[in-house]
Order: C-alpha cells, then structure tokens, then sequence
C-alpha cells in the first residue's frame, strides 16, 4: 500500500459485463456480414432496371448504418466509473483549497426570464466552499436592466439565502427549485426551524413577485433605479446590439462589509454585458465566455473555473468539492484540464416524450468517451482549468499551483476604480489581431462552441474527466415542444458536421494527437448529418416500393431473411435494455425511437443543406437559443405527453410525408400479402409490409394529429395538404 498521504482524491473503475457485450456484437456483427454477402450476390440485373437502382440504394444506406453501428460500437468499448474522496481532500486541503470562478451565461430576458437567472446565479453562490474564494460572474448579452435588476434583488436575498443553507444544509440550492420540493416537509417539522422556513421563504416569494412584476411592466422603477448606481447605465443604451460594456460589481469579496446576515463572507458577483456594436460579430457564447475569462482575471484570476447555462441550476452543493478531488489529485490532477459533468434535466415529462432527457448519451456514451481518453466538453457545468484555456499545451503549461492559502487576490484598486480599468477587457475590438477565439478561450465560428473548444484542448495533450455524482449535480431545462427539439438538434448537428467538415476534423487535427478510439468517439456526434440520407431512404423507399411491387428483402422461409431479423431486433432489444439499465421506461424506448426518426429526418436533414448553404455564402450560422418560456396550454400538453405540432414548418411537412408514404406502402403491401398466391412466409412483399408497418406504428402520433386532434397543438392543416401533395408525387413518380 501506499504511503497514507498519497492516497488518490479519486478513483476510476471499469464497467462490467465485457464477455457479454463482446459475445453480443460478434453475433451482430456477423449478421452484418451476412447481408453484405447476400446483398453482393442477388444484385438484380441490368434488365430489371429501378429495382436494381432499388437495391443498390438500400444496399448503401446498409452499409451506412453499419459503419455508424461501428463507431457507436467503439464508444461503448470501454465506460468508466469516477468516484471521489472528498473526505481526504478536506483532510489535505481545506485550508489551501483553489479559489473559483463562476460563469452564468444569459441571453435574452424574454427567453430566458430574469426569475430563472437570479436561481441559478444563487445556487451557485450557495456552493458549500469557503465564500472567499468564490466569484460569480453573470454575463448578459441580452443587454437587459430587468436581468440586471434581478441581480440586484439576488444580491440582497443571498445574504439571508447563505446562512439559511449552511444551517440547513439545503439541497438543492436553488430556492426555486427548493421550495417547490420542501412544500409538504418544512425541515422535520420542528417549530422553530419551520418558522425560519416560513419566513425564508415569504422572503424569497416577495423577491420573485417583485422580478416578475418589473419584469411584466418592462421597466424600472425610479425609486429602484435610485438604489444602485449600475442601473444609471442604461441611460445610454440604446439597443442590446448597440451599446457600451456595463460592469458592475455587485458584491466586492474582498470588502469586509460584504458579509451576510451572520457575519459571514458572501462570495464576489459581478454582473457584465460585454460591449456590442453593429459591426462587430460577437461570436455568441464563445464570445461571452471569452469576455468573462479575460474580465475575471483581473478581478479575481481564480485558476478553476466553472461555467454554466443560465437555466441549469447547482443541485448539489458539493459538487465543487467533487471536481477539486481530480484537479487536486497528486498523480493525475496536474494534467487534467476540464471535468465535466452530466446534462440532467428536470422538466422532463414522464417517458421523456422528445428524447431530450438524453439519457443514453449522458449515462453510457459519455462515459465510454471518458474511458476512450476524455469527455467532450458539452458547454455546462463543466469545471475549467483556466490555464488549459489560454491555448497553453499541457507540457508547456506552468502548473500554476492551485492550492491557495489568501483569502483573496491582492489588488489594491476599489471596485470602481476595477470597474473601470477592467471594461476595456470587454470591448468589441479588444479582440481584433489577437489569438482569442482562435487559440486563446472558446473557439469561434461554430455553433457547438463547446465541442470544439473541448476538442482543441485535447488534442494539446490534456485530459478530461466525466463525473457523474450520485445527488445530480446540475438540472436544466430541456426544450419542450417538438420544433424546439428539433431546432436545437439542427444547431448541435451543424456545428458538429462543420468540425468534421473543418481544419479540426477529429481525423486530421486529433491525429496522433489523441487516442484513435477518442477520435472515432467525436466522429459519432459529427456524422449525425449523414445518417440523414440513409435513414430518409430507408424510410420511404422500400414503401414506395411496395406501391411498385418491387420486392427488396428475402422471404421470411428464406435462410438469408434471419440476419436482416436479427440484426435489427438484436440491436433494438439491446437499445431497450441499455434503456431499462439506465432507468428508462419501456414507453420512453418507443418515444425515442420515434425522436430518432424524426430527428434523422428533418433535424439532420436540414442541418446538412443549412450548412451547404453557408458554404456556398447563402447564409450566416446563428445561434438560435432555445426559449426556456412556453404557453400553459402547450406546457399543459406536454405534460401529458401530447406532441406538440401546432405551426406550420418544413420540418413537418417531411414528416407528414413521410407518414403518408408509409400508410400507403403499408396498405399497398398488406394487399399484396392478401391477394398474393404464396403464403405469408412465401411473399416476397413480406417483410418489407412489417418494415412500413412498423413506420407506421412509429408515426402514429402524426396521424392523430392531423385527424383525431381538436387541440391548439394539431398538425395545421396547410402542413396536412401540402404533405399529401407531395406524397400524390411521389406515388405517382413510382407507379408510373
Ligand atoms: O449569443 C448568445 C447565445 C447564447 N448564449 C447562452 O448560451 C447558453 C446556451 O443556450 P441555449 O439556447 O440554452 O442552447 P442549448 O442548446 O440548450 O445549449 C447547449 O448547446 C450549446 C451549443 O450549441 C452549448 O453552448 C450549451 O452549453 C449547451 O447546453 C445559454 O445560457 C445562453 O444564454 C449566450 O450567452 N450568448
Ligand atoms: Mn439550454
């Protein structure tokens, strides 16, 4: 055993069940094999003309797929486990723990309403770590006083919010999140504690009423706007594209008056809006977070740093503590750059009915990517290692020591004298001829900043850690309707392609850079797009098909029928149970099976001609934020699990399409199956009828929504014609 003190701060431990996985794909895999035997050799001849186009068609998106069935397979190899021991680094470290930096990136007032920001910002001042040693930096590229008000309210409740937590050991700490869970149980029901509870929360209550009341009337009051000097600013603000950099620190640390109702430190917030002008690309997130890295060295230079979305607020309070336990590690921290948590969500609705709980992607693919050589950085609640963003090399690095015993930084200027020599950090042409964006902070010019940015980081010879803790450390908010789904999924899926597609192709630029199997593990999410034309084909071709009586798949009494049925079912009952074996519902498969349809479908479909589009100098990339606000009556249904259509959009109308392709080659083939003279084992039309069928099934929402439903939410009717005006073509292209 190892000497006591070099007892690590965390431990890695391998997935079971290996034998098993690997007996598992070597039996698909060789079903593979087989379909590529039998589709190599019953080609059909010249003379057979559009089945023989048919066939070559299909034959490709096979191969498609089981390429794509390789490089998920690839990061399922390896998952890994992390624990932490944040006993031992209490032990070791309380008095030297690092000091952090906190970002909170926020947008857009109306999308994202100030009410949501203000938790968030207070559950992340309400870490339990020492305050000193926190900075909590909201950067607004909305530009907004209402957001900024909300601050100022935040500022005043966190020093009763603090030390109600601390005594409490409130969990979660966002006071929303907390008092809508707590409602039944005020604190085991003692007294007194539950008076504290009442009063605390009509404190909280009042603040909320007041954000939201300001927020409704669009403006400040002149007797709030007297309160602080901040708001003073906005007097020359003309828009939130046009206007000077507004910084202010709300609660200077280092202040021996900015303490809570205890006497205790409170933790350093300041609120930025970085400068805008017309002129100027902004670059989005990446650009916020640039402004925030540069701005936060001055005033507080912590050498970790935290970034989160607005709408994802701290669920565990020691969360913090967790990441220390990697970056603090004497064996491994020193080369670890990021470490990254899990996106969960809590507005999830009972079978995740869009898919965007992203189970599978954060409870096994993640981790295989850790075990491949790193997570990617998914752009929240991810811990930073502010060195490995100043686009140093891991060996280059300086190690700077992390451990810190100040309780703060020893600037001598007053906040507003930091105010103002620090705002010139934020200036839209402070950038012009330097590194940032390119290799200094986040990347720019992709909309999935993050990945990349994770990326290029890696492939400097850092590491990265994936930590999923037991109490879930951060909850966001998923979008709620179908079209945002969608939307959000074309953005990931572009700038996923556009990394392919760019100097930093996992291929090229990770080359002999990062592990291969770590490489192949991005190709997953950057080849999202090109599933879009096999699955389309798939889709609809074998059911037009069915119209045309051409028969694509074996007989069901035929040998070669069995690896066609047992790869798709092998791989679907193993996407069930690694489903089940994270905690979903038989219902949340089907929901995500048919999301899987649909995103291949539209999402990725459009996010390969949007980016064709750009390449050609059509269109600019942009990043179309999610709205975290939505009607009662649509929040109403997706609570019940009713998918929202509702307006027109492209997006439906393929899907509609789709549908209605699918219906008649269904109804054509179960003709066929009728009327043939051959039995049904016989039929050649066989399982090409089950292959609609089940399309069929998948779609069968859209059928209600377009004839059974009465709601706001139904398919338009514009969609409904235009869709069967399509589907009239492509039958009649087929028949004829
Ligand atoms: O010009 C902008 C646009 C967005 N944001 C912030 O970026 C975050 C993410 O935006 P959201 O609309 O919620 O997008 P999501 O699709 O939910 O974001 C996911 O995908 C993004 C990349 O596409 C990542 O940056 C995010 O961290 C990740 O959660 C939010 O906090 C926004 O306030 C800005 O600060 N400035
Ligand atoms: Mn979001």
């Amino acid at each position: 055993m190892r000497k006591n003190d070099y007892l690590p701060l965390f431990e890695t431990k391998l997935a079971k069940g290996r034998t098993l996985f690997l007996l598992f794909v070597t039996t698909i895999f060789f079903g593979i094999f087989s379909i590529v035997v039998y589709r190599t050799s019953y080609i059909p001849s010249k003379e057979e003309g559009s089945r023989r186009f048919a066939w070559i068609g299909l034959f490709l998106a096979e191969l498609w797929f089981s390429l794509y069935w390789f490089i998920t397979l690839v990061i399922r190899w390896n998952p890994v486990y992390r624990y932490t021991f944040k006993d031992r680094l209490s032990l070791r470290y309380e008095e030297v723990l690092p000091s952090v930096d906190i970002f909170v990136c926020t947008a857009d007032p109306t999308a994202e309403p100030p009410s949501m920001v203000v938790n968030t910002v207070l559950s992340v001042m309400a870490y339990d770590y020492p305050p000193e040693k926190l900075s909590v930096y909201l950067s607004d590229d909305g530009c907004s006083d209402l957001t900024f008000y909300a601050m100022f309210e935040a500022l005043r409740f966190s020093k009763e919010w603090l030390p109600f937590c601390r005594k409490f050991g409130v969990e979660p700490r966002s006071p929303e999140a907390y008092f809508q869970r707590a409602n039944s149980q005020p604190l085991g029901g003692d007294a007194a504690k539950a008076n504290e509870w009442t009063s605390i929360k009509k404190l909280y209550e009042d603040m909320k009423t007041r954000i939201e009341s300001t927020n409704k009337a669009g403006q400040i009051s002149e007797e709030i706007r007297k309160q602080h000097k901040g708001f003073r600013e906005w007097d020359s603000v003309s828009s939130r594209r046009d206007h000077q950099t507004i910084l202010q620190i709300l609660i200077d640390g280092r202040d021996p008056k900015a303490v809570d109702s205890e006497g205790k430190p409170l933790p350093t917030l300041v609120y930025l809006a970085r400068e805008k002008k017309p002129h100027f690309h902004h670059n989005f997130k990446a650009g916020a977070m640039n402004a925030l890295i540069r701005v936060s060295s001055r005033i507080s230079n912590s050498p970790i740093i935290l970034n989160v979305d607005c709408d994802m607020y701290s669920n565990n309070s020691e969360a913090v503590r967790d990441a220390m336990c990697f970056f603090l590690d004497e064996e491994n921290g020193h080369e670890i750059a990021f470490v990254q948590f899990p996106q969960k969500f809590e507005n999830i609705s009972k079978n995740d009915i869009y898919g965007s709980s992203l189970r599978v992607i954060m409870e096994v693919e993640l981790r295989g990517i850790d075990g491949n050589g790193g997570p990617c950085y998914i752009g929240t609640g991810c811990f930073h290692r502010r060195e490995s963003l100043s686009g140093k090399k891991c060996i280059e690095a300086t190690k700077v020591d992390l451990k810190n015993k100040n309780r703060y930084r020893k600037t001598e200027e007053n906040a507003d004298v930091l105010e103002e020599t620090s705002k010139a950090l934020a200036s839209c042409d402070y950038e012009e001829n330097t590194h940032w964006g390119k290799e200094m902070g986040l990347m720019y010019g992709c909309v999935v900043e993050d990945i990349l940015t994770g990326l290029v980081i890696q492939c400097r010879g850092w590491r990265s850690v994936y930590f999923c803790p037991e109490r879930k450390g951060f909850l966001g908010a998923a979008p709620t309707t179908l079209l945002q789904t969608l939307v959000q999924q074309k953005r990931w899926t572009k700038g996923d392609f556009q990394i392919f597609l760019s100097r930093y192709c996992p291929l090229w630029h990770g080359y002999n850079k990062i592990p291969l199997r770590l490489q192949l593990s991005y190709l997953a999410y950057s080849l999202w797009p090109v599933n879009c034309f096999a699955s389309l084909y798939y889709a609809i071709v074998p059911s037009l098909c069915l119209l045309q009586g051409i028969s694509l798949f074996p007989q069901m009494s035929n040998l070669w029928a069995v690896p066609f049925f047992y790869v798709f079912v092998g791989n679907r009952v193993y996407s069930l149970v690694e489903l089940l074996s994270c905690g979903g519902t038989l219902q949340e498969w089907l929901n995500d099976q048919r999301m899987w349809l649909f995103k291949r479908t539209t999402s990725y479909f459009f996010a390969f001609f949007d980016y064709i589009l750009k390449l050609l100098g059509f269109t600019e990339s942009a990043f179309t934020l999610t709205s975290k606000v939505v009607d009662d009556d649509v929040y109403k249904r997706y609570e019940q699990e009713i998918i929202e259509f509702g307006t027109t959009s492209p997006m439906f109308t393929i899907l509609t399409t789709v549908a209605f392709l699918n219906v008649f080659g269904f109804c054509w083939g179960v003709k066929r199956l009728i009327l043939g003279e051959q039995s049904l084992v016989l039929n050649p039309f066989a399982l090409q009828a089950i292959l609609s069928g089940l399309l069929v099934f998948i779609n069968l929402p859209i059928y209600q929504a377009i004839f059974l439903r009465k709601d706001k939410g139904r398919m338009p009717a514009s969609v409904t014609y235009q869709s069967i005006m399509f589907t009239l073509a492509a039958c009649s292209v087929a028949l004829y």
